[in-house]
């Protein structure tokens, strides 16, 4: 029998899941899909066979990641693609938080789940679900490898006066704290993908790529290697996001605690939770605050002001970095859809060689395309993300060699 070709990509999220199941032999996808709301009353799988074009919903509950996987895996033998097929190479994960020790995809096996374990205090949104997916995985098809590939990779490459912060470096190395960063894969697959599109090597091109999800982070790239990124030892610090805070006075806490009498853990929830634009203005959907904005409620705009304000804050600072950019990706739900967001964040900034065209801004696609001027000194571009793809290659590429 020839080699085993196909690899399953789990993307799981706080709450949900994407994934996608790929042929590697040319990277077309077999399935793809989302698992959204799990823990809650009633989740929603929504799964595509891209071969038939047949897309199915299923409404129920699913407790947890492992749930929503064994259903993923239902819809996947409905087509013939099921977990059991000898077709399959690997699984491929996205794990959150991989700490100072995974800086490639790594094979997983015991010490790397214990590793993972470990570092769940600092990704308490992410890493357990991570775990559960893994862990169902190896239940369902345990022959198989299952590979893990980390959002903290992509920076482990920055320099010590980005990824230190300014304390005792003997209680900081004690307590494993310093900026790991997060979305490195999408950072590393949009920075690429940028310099692509500027039909250019990535050796030569400095970008600041924008991933604005529902978790958001920034970083500068120079030359294909991160040198900087919003996100520090958790995903919470850096750009507003849809429930997070991100950069506050770290005297808040302390006000909080002693001021406010909340305990540690309700801080916690507060500022990863019940914050960012949620915590501004009821709502953590860009598509329903500009709605909000449009109609005129200030206590939206009040929110899209501080998350484009923050914004602008960041591209600032990675173009002083980076001393030359090339260009601005704008990428994830956010970044790719919301122009509003694209045009607002750029404005102001010709100073800087900074524009976005009105109408090339308008456009809708699902490819990466240019959106400022010709005559501007700087690309601002929307770079459709895949963390999908990515994760499948880094799979591949490490289990598909025989
Ligand atoms: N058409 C759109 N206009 C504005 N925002 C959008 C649009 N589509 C999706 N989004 C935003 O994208 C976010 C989800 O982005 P995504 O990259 O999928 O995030 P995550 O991976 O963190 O779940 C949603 O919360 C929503 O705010
Ligand atoms: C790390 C992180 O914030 O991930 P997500 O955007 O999927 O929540
Ligand atoms: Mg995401």
């Amino acid at each position: 029998m020839t080699s085993p070709t196909r690899v399953l990509v789990l993307n799981s999220g706080s709450s949900s899941v994407k994934y996608q199941l790929l042929d590697m032999r040319d990277r077309s996808r077999l399935a793809v899909g989302l698992v959204e709301r799990i823990g809650e009353r009633t989740s929603r799988l929504k799964h595509t066979c891209v071969g038939s074009g047949e897309t199915r919903e299923q409404n129920g509950p699913m407790a947890d990641h492992g749930a929503a996987l064994k259903a993923v895996a239902g819809e996947l033998a409905k087509d013939g693609l099921g977990l059991d097929s000898p077709e399959l190479a690997a699984i491929g994960h996205r794990v959150v938080h991989g700490g100072e020790f995974f800086t490639e995809p790594t094979v997983v096996d015991d010490t790397v789940l214990i590793e993972i374990e470990r570092l769940i205090p600092v990704a308490p949104l992410h890493n357990p679900a991570n775990l559960t997916g893994i862990r169902t995985a190896q239940e369902l098809r345990p022959d198989l490898p299952q590979v893990a590939v980390f959002d903290t990779a992509f920076h482990t490459t920055m320099p010590e006066s980005a990824a230190r912060y300014a304390i005792d470096p003997r209680i900081a190395d004690r307590h494993r704290i310093r900026r790991y960063g997060f979305h490195g894969t999408s950072h590393a697959y949009v920075s690429r993908e940028t310099a692509r599109l500027l039909g250019k090597d990535p050796s030569e091109v400095n970008v600041i790529v924008l991933h604005l999800g529902n978790g958001a982070s920034a970083s500068a790239v120079r030359g294909g290697v991160c040198v900087d990124t919003s996100m520090g030892l958790t995903p919470l610090e850096g750009l507003v996001m849809g429930t997070r805070s991100g950069d506050l006075d770290p005297a808040v806490i302390f006000h909080l605690a002693r001021v406010g009498g909340m305990d540690m853990d309700e801080i916690d929830t507060l500022l990863n939770k019940r914050s960012g634009l949620f915590g501004l203005c009821g709502d953590n959907d860009m598509r329903e605050i500009r709605r909000r904005v449009e109609e005129g409620d200030e206590q939206a705009k009040l929110a899209f002001d501080i998350y484009i304000h923050r914004l602008k804050k960041y591209i600032g600072a990675y173009y002083a970095v980076l001393g030359r950019v090339d260009a601005v990706a704008f990428t994830a739900g956010v970044g790719e859809n919301a122009a509003a967001v694209r045009e607002a964040a750029v404005a102001g900034l010709e100073g800087l060689g900074l524009a976005v065209d009105a109408d090339l801004n308008a456009v809708r696609g699902d490819e990466a395309r240019l959106i400022s001027p010709d005559s501007a000194r700087v690309a601002v571009a929307v770079v459709p993300t895949d963390e999908e793809l990515e994760i499948a290659t880094q799979t591949y590429a490490l289990v598909g060699r025989e």
